[in-house]
């Protein structure tokens, strides 16, 4: 089987500054200012062709910057991030130039993505279509409702027709109908045997949708398997998680992810 995605002990970090002083510090002084903290920690998985992967975790567990590394918007800190084909992102913010209109973004994207002109001409009405935003695909962006967006920019992704599909909770702010749309278009996908990489909150989609499930917690990858198996485990773990207080979730939170460097 061809994997499609190699992570080889991926780390990325953040670093954050609890003054504004610790930013000048860090800017004159060589990096002295601020803290760093793993938003993931040498991960390591290998997803093969085909496979439709569901990333689950809690709030700020890494998430969003796994599938940032996937679909090449952000570097490791540390190790190897592999994608053996074109990635597309889709998610509530990315990809979309809010200052542009509708119609700048599909040409910019589809260049982006190694389009030519002709084959973005080719494509743009049928992303208009499913898109369907109307008149506003000549108007900016930013005058866009956060569905309108989610909608414009998973037109976009879908009919540039990736290898790799990373939808980042894209499905949360459509209506019923735009959602339902969108998985008849990515069960088309997993049809044609492409690899999907799908992150929802809602663990009844991605049990009824995904194939392998990975679940990170505050960084660190606890299990890469079988949906429901993986599924199962992290609604043991959340019963017992519920029980935790404020206190206990953020000495948790704070073990996992701190670093002094
Ligand atoms: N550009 C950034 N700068 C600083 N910190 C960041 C940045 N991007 C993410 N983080 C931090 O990295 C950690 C992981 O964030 P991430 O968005 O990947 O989590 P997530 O699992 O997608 O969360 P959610 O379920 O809330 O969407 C969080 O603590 C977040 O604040």
């Amino acid at each position: 089987m061809t994997k499609k995605v190699v992570f080889k002990n991926v780390t990325k970090k953040f670093k954050i500054y609890n003054k504004p002083t610790d930013k000048l510090k860090d800017l004159f002084f060589g990096g002295r200012g601020g803290e760093y903290f793993h938003a993931l920690k040498n991960i390591s998985f290998e997803i093969e062709q085909g496979e439709i992967v569901g990333i689950i975790g809690l709030n700020g567990s890494g998430k969003s910057t796994m599938s940032n590394l996937i679909a090449g918007v952000t570097m490791p800190n540390d190790g190897e991030v592999e994608v053996n084909g074109v990635a597309s992102l889709i998610a509530i913010q990315a990809g979309l130039d809010n200052r542009l209109t509708g119609l700048e973004n599909i040409r910019l994207k589809g260049l982006m993505m190694g389009l030519t002109i002709k084959q973005i001409e080719k494509i743009t009405p049928d992303i208009i279509e499913f898109a369907e935003i109307g008149k506003f695909i000549n108007q900016p962006v930013k005058s866009y409702s956060s569905g309108m967006r989610s909608r414009l920019g998973f037109a976009i992704s879908v009919n540039i027709d990736p290898d790799i599909m990373v939808i980042d909770e894209a499905l949360s702010v459509g209506d019923p109908t735009f959602t339902k749309r969108c998985l008849d278009k990515m069960n088309d996908f997993k049809e044609q045997g492409k690899t999907i990489f799908f992150i929802s909150h809602s663990l009844g989609q991605v049990r009824s949708f995904c194939t392998k499930g990975l679940w990170i917690h505050y960084g660190k990858l606890v299990e890469y398997g079988e949906i429901n198996e993986v599924c199962d485990n992290y609604q043991n773990f959340l019963t017992d998680y519920n029980k935790l207080t404020p206190a206990e979730r953020a000495a948790d939170r704070e073990k996992n992810m701190h670093v002094n460097q």
